[in-house]
């Protein structure tokens, strides 16, 4: 129905300029693109469902979220692979646990400070109606 579309049309937009502030962030640079494997050899060994902000812009892209909460999932699916991917005490785990925690709670915290709550919830209405 074209005034869901238009709905999904601000959604889509929304989510690309709270993605791309993600992805300018330098801190948050690891989470950018997929893991290369050539660097990486066993990453997919560990991680079965790799996430990274590149593949959640295409998403946003070939309409795969119908609600920011669909979107957060997979900001807490980069977060997690981090915290299973680096679980060591070692500094270097810290930090990109430090950082995969960081980028999870600031884009909460940007979905809640500029997303109408009633705006979530229609989404939600059209998704589940779907
Ligand atoms: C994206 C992600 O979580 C990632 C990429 S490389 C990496 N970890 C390491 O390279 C070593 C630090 N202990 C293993 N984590």
């Amino acid at each position: 129905e074209e005034i869901e579309e238009a709905t999904l049309r601000e959604l889509r937009i929304f989510l690309r300029e709270i993605c791309a502030k993600l992805a300018r962030n330098r801190t948050f640079y690891i989470f950018t693109k997929p893991v290369d494997e050539e660097v990486v050899p066993d990453y997919r060994d560990i991680i079965k469902e790799p996430m990274d902000l590149e593949t959640m812009m295409t998403k946003i892209d070939q309409h795969e979220y119908e609600c920011a909460q669909e979107f957060l999932c997979d900001i807490d699916l980069i977060c997690t692979n981090a915290l299973e991917y680096n679980p060591d005490r070692n500094p270097e785990d810290k930090i990109i646990r430090h950082r995969a925690c960081t980028l999870r709670d600031t884009a909460y915290a940007y979905i809640k400070a500029e997303m109408d709550t009633d705006f979530e919830d229609k989404c939600r209405e059209i998704r589940d109606r779907r």
